[in-house]
């Protein structure tokens, strides 16, 4: 048997992982070591993939981003029990730096079960969250949760149904693209026959931090983004505005809904905008982050020394009966448009335990007034139902399945 493992040695805890992992190839789960948690900071280092709540939500941001939407090309629900199956062994393997199935080198005359682009590349703190769109239970026949409904339409909206929607999807992010990347490349080989890729967005330069005390990231309109959002250790907030509890389904405790929204940024117009308009934009100051009426960045927000339609005024929870979401987003740069355009923007992921309390009443106010829509345009929209922490020995959306 070669060695599956990407790195023999993970994090500075030396635990020796692959070779010696009894691991089962194909749909079969794996039953193997486990790396020991690391700091969940460290660079390079393993994040667990069991746990109360699935990572990749709280997980503190990580630096890239592979998001991709999948449609089911069945509906067998003993084939897609059998791809979750074969999904949640491979993310097991993947998230903790090992080669999936048999490995990158295994049977010389058949095609390796990994594809081998992340051999010796460590973890890189990739984490893999598994959401289900409201089409996933239709095509099974599977009831659906009150809270899974179809996003409203947005004025201004122009969402192109080829980036948007999905049965099902996948979030990986790691703090090396080729890890991430890799995770899904494997998991689509996996799911070849029951479901396949209808969209997907790469990430970069994270938008929003759910550690605070790290330095707030900048989007590609060159502001902080990130400053008042949720964080990934605070536990009341989470319990409150993320997690989703009691009010169930039972399979969703302690998952999320996230809603995902491709927003183009038309970067050439905002680059001629004067500093102070920029700054009006958003209500806030562009090289510190300080609220208009504050000087640092983490002064509290005064909505009132704030103009009235600006976006920071518009989003906040006071503003807005206490609406409160996760964001996650990240920048993206697809090429230029084939107009000379840079068809640039903000990869935005917002998790929350109710969109009708989250994403949709913010989003009503920042479509009805917000100046920042002269610079930028929905796209692509999904929304999805992101079950609870996956057990050891259990599999993604087993209690929704099983
Ligand atoms: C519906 C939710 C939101 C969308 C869509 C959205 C798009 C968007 N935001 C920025 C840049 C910034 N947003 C900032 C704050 C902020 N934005 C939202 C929600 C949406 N943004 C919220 C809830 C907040 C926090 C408001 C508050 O409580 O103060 C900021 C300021 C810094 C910060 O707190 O993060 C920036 C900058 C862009 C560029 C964008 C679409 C492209
Ligand atoms: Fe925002």
């Amino acid at each position: 048997m070669p060695d599956l493992s990407r790195r023999r040695l993970l994090t500075g805890a030396g635990i020796a992982v692959g070779a010696g992992a009894a691991a089962v190839a194909g749909a079969g789960l794996v039953r193997q070591a486990q790396p020991a948690p690391v700091q969940a900071d460290a660079p390079g280092g393993a994040i667990p993939f069991h746990g109360a709540h699935q990572a990749g939500i709280a997980t503190p941001v990580q630096d890239r981003l592979h998001f991709a939407a999948f449609d089911l090309s069945t509906d067998s629900r003993e084939k897609v029990v059998a791809m979750l199956k074969a999904w949640t062994a491979a993310a097991v393997r993947l998230t903790a730096a090992q080669e999936v199935g048999g490995g990158a080198t295994g049977a010389e005359l058949a095609p390796p079960d990994d594809t081998g682009e992340a051999i010796g590349l460590p973890a890189s703190r990739l984490t893999l969250t598994v959401g289900f769109g409201p089409s996933f239970f239709d095509k099974l026949k599977l009831p659906r949760p009150d809270r899974l409904k179809e996003l409203p339409h947005f004025p201004a909206d122009k969402l192109d149904p080829a980036r948007s929607g999905g049965d099902l999807c996948v979030q990986a992010c790691a703090d090396d693209p080729q890890v991430a990347v890799h995770a899904v490349r494997n998991l689509v080989r996996i799911g070849f026959g029951t479901a396949s890729v209808r969209w997907s967005q790469l990430g970069f330069g994270k938008t929003s931090s759910t550690t605070p005390d790290a330095q707030t990231p900048r989007n590609l309109m060159g502001f902080k983004d990130g400053t008042n959002n949720i964080a990934g250790t605070d536990h009341k907030e989470l319990d409150e505005h993320v997690w989703v509890g009691d009010e169930g389904p039972e399979w969703m405790r302690g998952g999320s809904y996230l809603v995902a929204r491709r927003i183009r940024m038309h970067i050439e117009t905002w680059d001629r905008t004067s500093l102070k308009e920029q700054e009006d934009i958003f209500g806030r100051t562009k090289r510190e982050g300080a609220p208009y009426g504050g000087t640092r960045e983490h002064d509290p927000v005064v909505l009132d020394r704030m103009p009235i339609d600006s976006h920071v005024r518009l989003a906040n929870p006071a503003a807005l009966g206490g609406a409160t979401i996760l964001r996650r987003g990240y920048s993206f740069t697809d090429g230029s448009d084939g107009l000379g355009r840079l068809d640039a923007g903000l990869f935005f992921l917002a998790y929350q335990r109710d969109p009708e309390k989250g994403f949709i009443p913010i989003q009503r106010a920042l479509a009805a007034k917000d100046t920042l829509n002269e610079y930028i345009q929905h796209v692509g929209s999904g929304v999805f139902a992101c079950p609870g922490g996956v057990r050891p020995g259990a599999f993604w959306g087993q209690g929704l399945l099983a």
